[in-house]
């Protein structure tokens, strides 16, 4: 696999540090996931598919130079608390850096490592409302609206930090040396509306939030319920799919008003509506399958799987405990990802495994044990 060989220690996170994590794990890097302990629950992480857990106590003094003794020997630390956080544990980048050059220091926070809110407290929301990116996100006369925590904590978050990684290793194999990146999910959500911003002059974002062609004022670009309570996604923008659209709704164009008459667009919209309302989710998808019309089906979660598209390419994988979930993306030609089967690691599963894979002698680890620094975890006891 394209990152086999490159070793990765995630200090354990909420939602994005983990998808960060999980990305380079389904690229082939050995992940491991260093947990908290004494060990409160069971692991809130659902994105822990083919890492390995460490139980670790970062406020012992002992603890904490464990983690160094570890960041000497890695390639990358992913790093998910505010700022601040690390230095007062003594594991600020200053320090790994100079003990290990060549070590990737990735700190994925909401607002990045300066600036007023560094130190602040946020999720998702928050990070997208500052970027700029949630004000124009919503329906007409409705409140922004965010969807799901997708866009900051996994796009601009995730993604967009375990982009910086890979990005930074492939430097590393030119100078030899290893960097900081600092992954605020505010700049990387901005990072990705840059579309948004460069095409401000073309006009598309003239009219206010939900009147527009891509935040659904447009007819044609929008969604519409079915008969049985699904609903079809039309995208269809230009002229010659429209035509198909206008068409496959059993229209006649040469009767309506041109499809950029933006006065137009509420009366055309409560006519799709009023025809997508005749059919069911099924009957829609046999008159447009096939079609340039740009329509096609909501799926639901229990439907996408087994979707006939979806299925040809297998883009959903079931693990060993019949949990089904995307399939790692993008696929590689030569290295693919090959994704875990596994359940994921339970909290402290393979401390002393990984302690001695990283160098630590049985004595040493016997004592961190009896000192309460780590832990282990019986996987049989967690069944
Ligand atoms: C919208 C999303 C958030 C979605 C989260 C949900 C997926 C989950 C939230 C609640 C979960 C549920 C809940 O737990 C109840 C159930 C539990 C059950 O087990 C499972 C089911 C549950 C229903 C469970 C289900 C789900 O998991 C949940 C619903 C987001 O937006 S996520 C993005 C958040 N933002 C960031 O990541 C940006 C950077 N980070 C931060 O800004 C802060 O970390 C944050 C997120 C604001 C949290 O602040 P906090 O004060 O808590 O932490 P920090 O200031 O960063 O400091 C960390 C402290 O912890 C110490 N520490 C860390 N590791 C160790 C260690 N190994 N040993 C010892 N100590 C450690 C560290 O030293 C810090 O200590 P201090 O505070 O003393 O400095």
């Amino acid at each position: 696999m394209a990152l086999s060989g490159v070793r990765v220690l995630e200090l354990a996170g909420l939602a994005p540090a983990p998808l960060c994590g999980m990305i380079l794990a389904d690229f082939g890097a050995q992940v491991v996931r260093v947990d908290r302990t004494p060990r409160s629950a069971v692991s809130t992480d659902v994105q822990g598919r083919g890492k390995r857990s460490l139980a670790l106590d970062l406020k012992r003094p002992s603890g904490a130079a464990a983690l160094r003794r570890l960041c000497r020997g890695t390639d990358v630390l992913i790093e998910p608390f505010r700022h601040g956080v690390m230095e007062k544990l003594g594991l600020g980048p200053e320090v790994l850096l100079q003990e290990n050059p060549r070590l990737i220091y990735a700190r994925l926070t909401g607002f990045g490592q300066t600036g007023k809110y560094a130190r602040s407290a946020g999720h998702d929301i928050n990070y997208l409302a500052l970027s700029g990116v949630l004000s124009k996100l919503g329906r007409k006369d409705e409140n922004p609206y965010a969807p799901l925590n997708l866009l900051a904590d996994f796009a601009g978050g995730g993604v967009t930090c375990a982009m910086g990684i890979v990005t930074a290793l492939y430097e590393r194999t030119k100078s030899g040396k290893g960097q900081i990146i600092d992954a605020s999910m505010v700049e990387g959500i901005a990072y990705l509306s840059s579309f948004l911003w460069k095409s401000q002059n073309l006009g598309l974002w003239n009219r206010p939030r939900g009147e527009n062609l891509l935040d659904s004022g447009a007819p044609f670009y929008e969604t519409y319920k079915t008969s049985d309570g699904k609903f079809m996604a039309v995208g269809a923008i230009e002229p010659q799919f429209y035509e198909e659209l206008i068409k496959g709704l059993g229209l006649d164009s040469g009767k309506l008003p041109s499809q950029l008459s933006f006065s137009d667009w509420p009366e055309m919209k409560k006519k799709f509506a009023s025809i997508f309302a005749q059919k069911t989710q099924a009957e829609w998808c046999s008159i447009f399958d096939g079609t340039d019309a740009c329509v096609t089906p909501v799926l639901s979660f229990d439907d996408v799987a087994s979707h006939q598209h979806n299925k040809e390419r297998s883009s959903f994988i079931e693990n060993d405990q019949e949990e089904i979930s995307p399939r790692p993306a993008p696929l590689l030609s030569r290295t693919p990802a090959v994704p875990s089967f596994k359940r994921d690691p339970f909290i402290g599963e393979h401390t002393e495994e990984i302690l001695l894979e990283y160098g630590f002698t049985k004595q040493e680890i016997t004592k961190l044990y009896s000192d309460k620094v780590i832990e282990f975890s019986n996987p049989k006891a967690n069944l």
